[in-house]
């Protein structure tokens, strides 16, 4: 046993004490430039320990984007699993932002990295990619089942692009992403309060009312800020959906720094702009 509980009672307490906002630990060099800090290491380490400093005491999930550190090779990793750490310390989720998929018996190496409680980089929650097939992301979910750990499938990306996959049908009529949602509802089913497989669907996309968003479980909301969405469409794109949704903001809040108070501000002006939004009339 991990003696953690399941990612998604942990995620739904967390939503519940701090309000459902993540913010994305993305170290673009346009803003490390910004911030008067170089494009390196240093740089890297200094950006993401100030943003934890900010919020990783008050909103529910951060999540680092791994490609950002990857760009810097094993330094850059060891800076990532830091901040992984001290986020969590704080008392912050992490979703880890590495969108992996491979066929199962690869999946199973990246489920250890990130799934895995022995693991340096573990995280509370993975974003994975299904276009190998739902069924080879078993490994993750069965390392996420025994280790109180999450995932974020990808369903109906935030991305324009993202359409010519998910909206393809199958020769029974349902689409992909349709499928998608419904892997993850059996995933999810009787768990309370609320299931640990999560999908990704972005906040920019509009009318999602064709789709079932009724997982059970948390959806992952990018978009909002840079992509042009607001916390004001989140009622209107997740329906009754939107008590599970998790908005992530990123460049939105990190276009603030490098001062820990204005970030603080920012990420604090969403989470009020979210609050308002979804909560019920
Ligand atoms: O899985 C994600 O996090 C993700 C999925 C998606 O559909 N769209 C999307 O933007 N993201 C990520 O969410 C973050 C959005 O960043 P901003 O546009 O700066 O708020 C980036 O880290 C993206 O990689």
């Amino acid at each position: 046993m991990s003696g953690l509980d399941p990612f998604g009672t942990r995620l739904r307490r967390a939503m519940d004490a701090r309000g459902p906002l993540c913010v994305g630990i993305d170290p673009h060099a346009s803003l490390l430039a910004e911030w008067g800090l170089n494009d390196d290491v240093a740089g890297l380490e200094r950006f993401s320990r100030t943003v934890v400093e900010a919020v990783a005491d008050r909103v529910a999930v951060l999540k680092p984007q791994s490609a950002f550190f990857e760009r810097f090779g094993s330094r850059g990793v060891a800076v990532l699993e830091k901040s992984v750490a001290e986020a969590r310390e704080a008392g912050a989720l992490v979703v880890m932002d590495a969108k992996r998929g491979d066929i199962g018996s690869t999946m199973a190496a990246y489920a250890e990295s990130f799934l895995h409680r022995d693991s340096p980089l573990f995280s509370d929650a993975l974003t994975v990619s299904p276009y190998l097939g739902y069924g080879s992301l078993s490994p993750a979910v069965e390392t996420a089942r025994e280790n109180g750990a999450g995932l974020f499938v990808l369903a109906l990306t935030s991305n324009p692009e993202g359409g010519e996959v998910q909206h393809a049908v199958r020769p029974d009529g349902r689409s992909v992403a349709a499928t998608v949602l419904a892997h993850l509802a059996a995933e999810n089913a009787g768990e309370a309060p609320l299931g640990s497989f999560g999908a990704v669907v972005g906040a920019t996309l509009g009318d999602l009312s064709s789709y079932d968003l009724e997982i059970n479980g948390p959806l992952l909301a990018p978009g909002i800020g840079a992509q042009g969405a607001t916390a004001a469409d989140l009622p209107a794109v997740f329906g009754k959906a939107v008590r599970n949704v998790v908005p992530n903001v990123s460049r939105g809040v990190l276009r603030h720094g490098a001062d820990v108070v204005a970030l603080r501000d920012a990420a604090e002006r969403y989470a009020e702009e979210i609050r308002a939004a979804v909560t019920p009339a």
